[in-house]
Order: structure tokens, then C-alpha cells, then sequence
């Protein structure tokens, strides 16, 4: 292996120690930060992500609220508790968790938060002031794959990022990010001509597709970092990434793994949002 791994978990654990402190600091202001997750459904991959997300808000001290709704619940109910939780002070971000019922419209939903509390950065709000660099919430996802790239020290000024994969939540805020840092940007997509060679001039990767194998050894540029954001499973029911990981660990200079990558990463950058939240309501 030539690659260096970047340790999502022990990155995560590091932002996790500085969201601690920052929570401590605003808790002797007499402010307790807190998230509302709501849950709709009994999706079982969501129930566990959302545990998840309540037991990391608990460890570095601040308070998860999960509500739980059934599939059945209307989308107005929904609506509903959503702007109750937008008018509530001692909530400071709330964050659905996706996917919702079919019979509800996620937009809808997801706009009826309020932009302020919008800790998954998803609201239109949030993506516009990515966009023109305005104070807002950055998703969680390409977020910390940037926090990933400054823990190696890397310096993206006028490096060509290439981003393969166009969704909302992870590759037009990612490739916005890299702008907003002097990199020149190229994304990639599933209509993309000949990725390969697009890829191959590339001195950042983020793949982003959700597909095994999207990015092999043949397509990476020596000395690469190759940042995978997949979450997919291989035929033995592994948890993998979009990144042909043995191939390409041996050519990249450095490679984020899958597990113990980008997801951690995730859960950490949400911790970061909420305490931001929380932090500008306290002024
Ligand atoms: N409103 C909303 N916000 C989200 O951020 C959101 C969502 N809905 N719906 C589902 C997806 C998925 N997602 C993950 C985050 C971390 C890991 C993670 O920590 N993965 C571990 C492995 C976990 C395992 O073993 O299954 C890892 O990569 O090491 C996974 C998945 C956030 N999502």
C-alpha cells in the first residue's frame, strides 16, 4: 500500500473534543444546544442511524430530542410539528430524517424548517448561501470530506478537484466548497464521456456516486487523495465504498476508507452545525 489512510474516526473523535468545549462554553451562558431528530416511519436502517446521531449529540453534551412519528402520520401533521419546533427557542436545529414516507413531498418538508435550525444544510436557504458565500449551514457530507482534506493539510489552491456525482446533499455543495477554496472544479456524472480520462488529470477525487467500483486503479493520477463518500454492499453484505479500495490504495497518495471514512465524518459535521445553531441564537 502506498496510499495514506485519513482515519475518519479518529478525525471525527477530534471534532467531537471541540464541539464538547464549545457546548460547555455556551452551557456556563446557561444555554443547553439542542437537536430535534424526527423519525418517520420504522425504516430499520433509519432507526439505527438516528440512535446513532441522538448518542453522538448526547456525548459531547448536547441534547437530542428523537421524535418518532408512523408512516401513516399526514404530511400536514408533519408540517406542523415542524414549524411548532421552528417556533420553539430551546430548539436549535432540526433535521428529518430521509428518506420520508411517498405520500409526503420532501422539499415541502424539508423547506418548512426554518433556515436558522437547518443543521443538515439541505434548505434552499442554505444551499443558496454555499453558493454566494454567505453565513448559513453547509451539508453535513461534503463538509467534513473538506475537514478531511484540511486535517492532511492539503492545500486546494488551484489543485483540479474532480467530483463524480451531481445530488443536492453531496456533490453540488462538494464541488461548491472546493470552488469557495481556489481549487478548479470538475464534476462528473453518469453522462459523463470517457470519466477515466477527466479523472486521471485529477489531484482530488471525491467519489459520490453510490455504485461499487465507480473509480478504479487505472483512473487515478499517482500521489492522488481520493476521498469516498459511498455507502454501498458488496456481494458478502460488506459495508463498501464507490472506490475500488485495494486497487486504488496502491497508486493514491492518500485515501479515505469505508467504513471509518467519510461516514463518521457525517455524524461529526452534524454535532459542528448544531452547536453553530445554537451558538449564533445565543449571539
Ligand atoms: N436528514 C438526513 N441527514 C443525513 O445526514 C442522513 C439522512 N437523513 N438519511 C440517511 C443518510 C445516511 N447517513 C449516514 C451517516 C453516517 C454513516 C456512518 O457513520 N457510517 C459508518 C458505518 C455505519 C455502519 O456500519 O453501517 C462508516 O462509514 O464508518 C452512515 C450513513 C446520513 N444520512
Amino acid at each position: 500500500m502506498t496510499a495514506k489512510l485519513i482515519d475518519g474516526n479518529a478525525l471525527a473523535a477530534q471534532v467531537r473534543a471541540e464541539v464538547s468545549g464549545r457546548t460547555a462554553a455556551l452551557k456556563a451562558k446557561g444555554v443547553q444546544p439542542h437537536l430535534a431528530i424526527i423519525l418517520v416511519g420504522d425504516d430499520p436502517a433509519s432507526q439505527v442511524y438516528t440512535k446513532h446521531k441522538a448518542a453522538d449529540s448526547e456525548q459531547t453534551g448536547l441534547k437530542a430530542t428523537l421524535e418518532r412519528f408512523p408512516a401513516s402520520m399526514p404530511e400536514a401533521d408533519l408540517l406542523a410539528r415542524i414549524r411548532a419546533l421552528n417556533e420553539d427557542p430551546s430548539v436549535h436545529g432540526i433535521l428529518v430524517q430521509l428518506p420520508i414516507p411517498r405520500h409526503m413531498d420532501t422539499h415541502k418538508v424539508i423547506e418548512a424548517i426554518a433556515p436558522a435550525k437547518d443543521v443538515d444544510g439541505f434548505h434552499v436557504a442554505s444551499a443558496g448561501a454555499l453558493m454566494v458565500g454567505q453565513p448559513g449551514f453547509w451539508p453535513c457530507t461534503p463538509f467534513g470530506c473538506l475537514k478531511m482534506l484540511d486535517s492532511i493539510g492539503y492545500e486546494l489552491k488551484g489543485k483540479h478537484a474532480v467530483v463524480i456525482g451531481r445530488s443536492n446533499i453531496v456533490g453540488k455543495p462538494m464541488a461548491m466548497m472546493l470552488l469557495g477554496r481556489d481549487a478548479t472544479v470538475t464534476i462528473c456524472h453518469s453522462r459523463t464521456k470517457d470519466l477515466g480520462a477527466i479523472t486521471r488529470q485529477a489531484d482530488v477525487i471525491v467519489a459520490a456516486v453510490g455504485k461499487r467500483n465507480v473509480l478504479t486503479a487505472d483512473m487515478v493520477k499517482p500521489g492522488a487523495v481520493v476521498i469516498d463518500v459511498g455507502m454501498n454492499r458488496n456481494d458478502e453484505g460488506k459495508l463498501c465504498g464507490d472506490v475500488d479500495f485495494a486497487g486504488v490504495k496502491e497508486v493514491a497518495g492518500w485515501i479515505t476508507p469505508v467504513p471509518g471514512g467519510v461516514g463518521p465524518m457525517t455524524r461529526a459535521m452534524l454535532l459542528v452545525n448544531t452547536i453553530t445553531a445554537a451558538e449564533r441564537a445565543a449571539g
